[in-house]
């Protein structure tokens, strides 16, 4: 599925500035795109925007080309699987009842699961390494299992399309890995937040950067990902090399010290309209490659 944003905008009462700032992006289907920026940048925001979780003050996300607007969420979960940061822990389910969440889009109000349902939630189970927890009580969940748990719950909605939010937070090495690999073979769209820089030039087909709600960089990871954006949007003093599959390689040397850092937030302020160094942002924001993989293809009644 093709997901579209022009000109969005989201503001909240009483801030400065709009949370996200005029933005547009295209995803193609089947890509995998990396949604990277600072803390407080949009990347939730957005996030909620893109699955109609936040009605923009302005613009239009479109899926496949309709205008999502007005759509229940009902609708909206047959075709795109948002799964958050956190979310609440004193729930009594089980494992699999929570995964089994993700059937709900699918389901009368009142029936109960039956053969298909059981069957799906078992393989999302299985994809994210689960099975043998599948009758744990969801309270027991460590934080990285309930993390996996979410993204099998995802799984289980056979989306078109996944949003994610920082799904590696809490994952150890391994996980994080797993992961990354089960996300970018999918052959579902993807749109991934993510804080590090590294597993995103690995994995992702493209990045999408924000500073202060605004897209300021879009691209391949190599064009994205330059020493210079890095201290103009993440402060931070880091060497980009080429890794053995041509990806970018990061070393961080450490934060850059104040006095570098003060020209880029003064330039980066609310209100400001770019970033210096990012000026291809807006014209390259529709630079999404031809579908690269087709959609699931048996899935379910449609909306
Ligand atoms: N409902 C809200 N009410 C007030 N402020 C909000 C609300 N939602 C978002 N914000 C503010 O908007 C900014 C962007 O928040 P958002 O969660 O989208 O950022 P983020 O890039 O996902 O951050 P992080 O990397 O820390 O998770 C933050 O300053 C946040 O405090």
């Amino acid at each position: 599925m093709r997901i579209t944003a022009e000109g969005l905008t989201w503001s909240v009462a009483g801030l400065p500035a709009p949370v996200v700032r005029d933005v547009s992006v295209d995803i193609a289907p089947g890509e995998t795109v990396g949604l990277l920026g600072p803390n407080g940048s949009g990347k939730s925001s957005l996030l909620r925007c893109l699955a109609g979780l936040r009605t923009p003050d302005a613009g239009t996300v479109r899926y496949d080309g309709v205008c999502v607007r007005g759509w229940s969420a009902r609708r909206i979960a047959r075709h795109a699987a948002f799964a958050e940061q956190e979310t609440g822990a004193d729930s009594e389910l089980r494992v699999s009842d929570v995964v089994g969440l993700g059937r709900t889009p699918f389901r009368d109000r009142w029936r109960a699961p039956d053969a298909t349902d059981r069957a799906v939630v078992a393989a999302a189970l299985e994809r994210v390494g689960l099975t043998a927890l599948a009758d744990r009580s969801w309270k027991a969940l460590s934080g990285g299992e309930r993390q996996r748990a979410h993204i099998a719950r995802a799984l289980a909605q056979q989306p078109y399309a996944l949003l994610l939010d920082e799904p590696t937070n809490h994952l150890d090495i391994r996980h994080q890995l797993e992961l990354m690999e089960l996300l970018s073979g999918t052959g579902q769209t993807v749109l991934v937040a993510l804080h590090d820089l590294s597993l995103a030039a690995r994995y992702c087909d493209r990045l999408l950067l924000l500073h202060h709600g605004r897209l300021v960089a879009t691209g391949p990871p190599s064009t994205v990902l330059t020493a210079d954006r890095l201290a103009e949007v993440f402060e931070v003093d880091a060497e980009l090399d080429t890794d053995a599959v041509g990806r970018p390689a990061i070393t961080y040397r450490g934060p850059l010290a104040a006095e570098k850092t003060r020209g880029a937030r003064r330039q980066g302020r609310p209100g400001d309209t770019a970033i210096p160094g990012a000026p291809e942002a807006a014209a390259s924001s529709f630079d999404a490659p031809a579908s690269r993989t087709p959609p699931p293809a048996a899935r379910r009644a449609d909306a």
